[in-house]
């Protein structure tokens, strides 16, 4: 018998829908069964706070104490939303598999107003994503934000009761949720580009764990994998942490990869943005692609961005 693997995530209706997704995966394509992929709930700092992520370092809010776990041996496989990892890693740590991706773009919920655009002057918006408040500030300056926090159906709850006249989500979770019905309109990415690996799921083990890479591996797609470095090597290249409104996305015309990032001041101020599009096929062309582009980013929004405080 194959030894027993165990699956660390965090206790979110969301994190436990993709720990268990990952669970099936394995299962299915090992021939192994479930109680051999045994899930444990860990609670990290994102969880117990209040506020805004940034401004508490932001950096690993909802994975360090799973990274952590890995690296004690507590558990053998962490599954992280790819959008919550930091940039930076744990030396003895690895991505080692990027699941297809889910819808990338964002929702807009409300249950007052039918479109983004029907939201009268002066309206509340419930987030706590410094990336959507500057994205939304650019595009309607008059808008008002308050703090939802909370995971997925908290905030839903939240909407419901009143305080505040919308919100966005991730569509991807709103589908993995089986919420979708909820979505009131979704933004297309030219009008709302989503965070880096939005609507990515990654699981993470340990290097030296040959036999947990060995079986975990063949989960990975290599078109997601490729768009998420990317997306990330954008990230790194302008900011370390998440303290700073960043959006990318790279998307496949057939062998090409077509990429969009941008980094926003965060009242939404001012805006740089960069696209570009070449066919590759490995993680260091990709890593190398989203990174020059992030640099000359970087380099044009210089003094204009206040990068970290
Ligand atoms: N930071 C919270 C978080 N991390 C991942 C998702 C959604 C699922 C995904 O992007 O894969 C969410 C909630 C949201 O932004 O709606």
């Amino acid at each position: 018998m194959q030894q027993s693997l165990t699956i660390g995530t965090r206790g979110s209706p969301l994190a436990l829908y993709q720990a268990y997704l990952v669970q099936r995966l394995l299962v299915e394509k090992t021939g192994m069964t479930p109680d051999q992929f045994p899930v444990k709930i860990l609670k990290t700092s994102g969880d117990r706070l209040k506020g805004h992520l940034s401004a508490f370092g932001g950096k690993g809010l909802f994975t360090k104490e799973l990274e952590e776990a890995l690296v004690t041996g507590e558990i053998d496989l962490a599954v992280h939303s790819m959008k919550d990892v930091p940039t930076v890693g744990q030396d003895s740590l690895e991505i080692t598999a990027i699941l297809e991706r889910e819808d990338p773009r964002d929702a807009f919920i409300s249950k007052k107003y039918e479109r983004l655009a029907d939201l009268p002057k002066g309206a509340l918006v419930g987030t706590a994503s410094i990336r959507r408040r500057a994205q939304l500030s650019a595009m309607r300056p008059d808008i008002k934000f308050d703090l939802l926090r909370g995971n997925v159906g908290t905030r839903l709850q939240k909407l419901s009761d009143g305080v505040c006249d919308a919100t966005f989500l991730a569509c991807a979770g709103l589908k993995r949720l089986e919420q979708e019905h909820e979505i009131t309109e979704i933004i297309d990415t030219d009008r709302m580009l989503p965070a880096p690996a939005q609507g990515a799921i990654g699981i993470e083990t340990r290097k030296a764990d040959t036999s947990a890479t060995a079986l975990i591996k063949p989960l990975n797609c290599k078109a997601t994998e490729l768009a998420i470095t990317a997306e990330r090597a954008f990230l790194r290249a302008l900011d370390g942490s998440c303290r700073t409104p960043i959006a990318a996305l790279a998307v496949w015309d057939g062998e090409t990869m077509v990429f969009k990032g941008e980094v926003i001041a965060k009242d939404g101020s001012a805006r740089f943005s960069n696209a570009d599009q070449m066919p590759l096929s490995s993680t260091i062309e990709a890593y190398d692609f989203g990174y020059r582009l992030g640099e000359a980013v970087k380099q044009a929004a210089g003094p204009h961005i206040d990068w970290d405080e």
